[in-house]
């Protein structure tokens, strides 16, 4: 017991205690009300003189109990616009960086893939195929080479509908559906391929269709060095090597294993596979050029345009 309390109050507090006792006992419903929450908590957590205070609110008039009802009442509603105000904020916030940073490269937001395998197929790409690529990419694109200016000279003439950087370009073969219907058998057998991988590199039940092709061009100086690239919304991704690497130095695929980059020794050809959202890169061309086919498949239906939409 608390010292200096008046012994009065003891005694009314004693009575008053009792008398709560048995209004609670005859109580059928129970009302969580602020007194019935201070009379829950035990002494040494409601105030120094725990069981002095808990009889003195057991005998609250009504005008305290509204008083403590509004209060209570109050201070959730302050609470419920403030955690208002604050996730507002917190979405406009989210929404201005997702529109500052390019499409590509949200947050992960699937379960981790850095240990799924790369799966090599080795010579994929037939010497005729890779003629027919040439074919597919000088014909398909020569309507649309946009002519960048500022592309190295390396790169003047190339048929492409993006430039990543002047020593770095592709081709959209899958705009408005040209390789599939152009270069039917071809685009066959590519696919054809990446769904029999499917059961051990994604959900084998997930609808795979055309995100992206695309026949990549890299200049001397050219190559994709992002920390964090990762094909973010596709599910499957192909990279086969089309160019010769005798006639190129550099350029080398690179996924990571426990943080440390494995280069992939390609040859012409090669292909490798894997979770498209696994961090990879490409080493900086130091001389020559690095020409690959680029496929992705993602859940969403088939694109025709760029890789974004
Ligand atoms: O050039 C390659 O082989 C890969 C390119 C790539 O990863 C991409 O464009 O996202
Ligand atoms: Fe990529």
């Amino acid at each position: 017991m608390g010292s200096g309390v008046d012994p009065s109050l003891h005694a009314a507090c004693e009575h008053a205690r009792k008398d709560d006792e048995r209004s609670r006992r005859r109580e059928a419903p129970r009302v969580c009300t602020a007194n019935s929450l201070a009379r829950e908590m035990p002494p040494q957590l409601s105030t120094p003189c725990g069981r002095e205070e808990r009889c003195l609110r057991s005998s609250l008039l009504p005008v305290d109990v509204w008083r403590d009802a509004s209060t209570a009442i109050c201070s959730v509603w302050v609470w419920r616009d403030a955690s208002a105000a604050l996730y507002t904020l917190w979405a406009c916030g989210a929404m201005y960086l997702g529109a500052l940073s390019p499409i590509r490269y949200w947050a992960d937001d699937k379960p981790y893939v850095e240990d799924t395998e790369v799966v090599a197929l080795p010579s994929f790409l037939s010497a005729a195929d890779i003629e027919e690529l040439a074919m597919a990419v000088s014909l398909g694109g020569k309507a649309r080479n946009a002519g960048w200016a500022s592309l190295s000279s390396t790169l003047q003439g190339v048929p492409h509908d993006v430039a990543f950087s002047d020593v770095h370009v592709a081709l959209y073969l899958h705009r408005d559906g040209y390789f599939q219907t152009s270069h039917r058998e071809l685009f066959c057998k590519c696919i054809a391929a990446m769904r029999e991988q499917a059961s051990s590199l994604c959900d084998p039940k997930a609808p795979l269709h055309v995100r992206c092709i695309e026949f990549h061009t890299y200049a001397e100086g050219g190559g994709l060095i992002e920390p964090d690239h990762r094909d973010n919304g596709s599910v499957l991704t192909m990279s086969a090597l089309v160019s010769n690497p005798r006639d190129t130095s550099g350029g080398h695929f690179v996924t990571f294993s426990f943080g440390q980059p494995v280069v992939h020794e390609l040859s012409r050809g090669d292909a490798l596979l894997f979770s498209s959202e696994r961090l990879h890169n490409v080493s900086t061309v130091a001389g020559g050029q690095r020409c690959a086919l680029v496929i992705e498949l993602w859940v969403q239906p088939t694109n025709s345009r760029d890789r974004f939409s």
